[in-house]
């Protein structure tokens, strides 16, 4: 069986590059392709916007009207819009594969509560390697322990719109838990000035915008003598589409909860 796929943001970055991807995966198709209502892209081929030539799916401005056709919606925008098709798809019972970053902790929670209803994978990087740096991020934490100072340092095109990126949130989240620390209480979102000398348990962050970068993360674990990096660097947004349908495959046969690409790559244990 095919899994049906929608996707939205289908004129954007990784929309498109979502569109690519679904073309070029098995046991998916694409159903549906949405983009804002009042986009002059309505009603244009999905197929062409991505460059792939025309596939016969128009693009819609309204889920309402497509979402029957579809088992997994795709959704990669803002997070105004990721809740707007939440609150539809917890409705209509289509699971969710959420790569939007950005979110408040009250957003965070209304997309908790939908998962009571229906399958979501949410990822603040849907890249197999990132995923893997995650585990070995862990790893380093739990050996190097308070013997280090922990800065993260990002960078990505200039058009993104939310900082710190959230994969540079997720692995200061993985570090600070190896490490038993709160993040909200540790973390330091930029220096300037006075800022007196550094307190060993901070994890500081460090955003740079430039033009067309992709996504480039590494953390710096730096004690006295030594340093250790691990870095991610993506040089094409299909390693992030390839991902998301994975995921958007994987997701099709779960029972309601919320997941991770963590989950589908069969890298959490307790979840196998
Ligand atoms: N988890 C992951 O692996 C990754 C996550 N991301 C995240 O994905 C998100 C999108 O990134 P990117 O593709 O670069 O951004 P873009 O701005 O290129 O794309 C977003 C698209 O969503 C559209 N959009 C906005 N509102 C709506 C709406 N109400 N209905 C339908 N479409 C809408 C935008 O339209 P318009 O331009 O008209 O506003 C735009 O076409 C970001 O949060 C980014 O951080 C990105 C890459 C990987
Ligand atoms: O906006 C982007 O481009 C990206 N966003 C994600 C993030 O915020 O971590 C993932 C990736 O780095 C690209």
């Amino acid at each position: 069986m095919s899994v049906r796929i929608g996707i939205t943001g289908v004129a954007g970055r990784m929309g498109r590059t979502l569109v690519e991807a679904v073309a070029a995966a098995d046991g998916v198709t694409l159903a549906a392709a949405l983009e804002r209502p009042d986009s002059s892209l309505i009603g244009a081929d999905a197929g062409e916007l991505a460059g792939l030539g025309k596939n016969g799916v128009a693009v819609s401005g309204a889920l309402s009207e497509v979402i029957d056709s579809m088992d997994v919606l795709i959704d990669f925008t803002i997070p105004d819009a990721t809740l707007a098709n939440v609150a539809l798809c917890a409705e209509h019972g289509v699971a969710m594969v959420i790569g939007t970053t950005g979110f408040t902790a009250r957003q965070q929670q209304q997309i908790d509560d939908a998962a009571g209803r229906i399958a979501v994978c949410k990822a603040s990087n849907f890249s197999t390697g990132v995923n893997l740096c995650f585990k070995l991020l862990d790893m380093a934490a739990r050996v190097l322990g308070d013997d280090v100072d922990i800065e993260i340092i990002e960078a990505h095109h200039r058009h993104k719109i939310d900082a710190p990126s959230g994969t540079a949130l997720s692995m200061g989240g993985v570090v600070a838990n190896a490490l038993g620390r709160d993040l909200a209480e540790v973390a330091i979102y930029g220096r300037e000035g006075q800022t007196g000398a550094r307190e060993r348990e901070t994890i500081g962050f460090a955003t740079v915008r430039a033009g067309d970068v992709v996504g480039d993360h590494t953390v710096l674990f730096a004690a006295d003598g030594e340093r250790i990096e691990i870095t991610h660097k993506a040089s094409s947004r299909m390693s992030f589409g390839r991902g998301a349908v994975r995921a958007a495959r994987w997701l099709a046969t779960r029972e309601p909860g919320l997941y991770d690409m963590q989950d589908v790559l069969g890298l959490k244990a307790d979840r196998q």
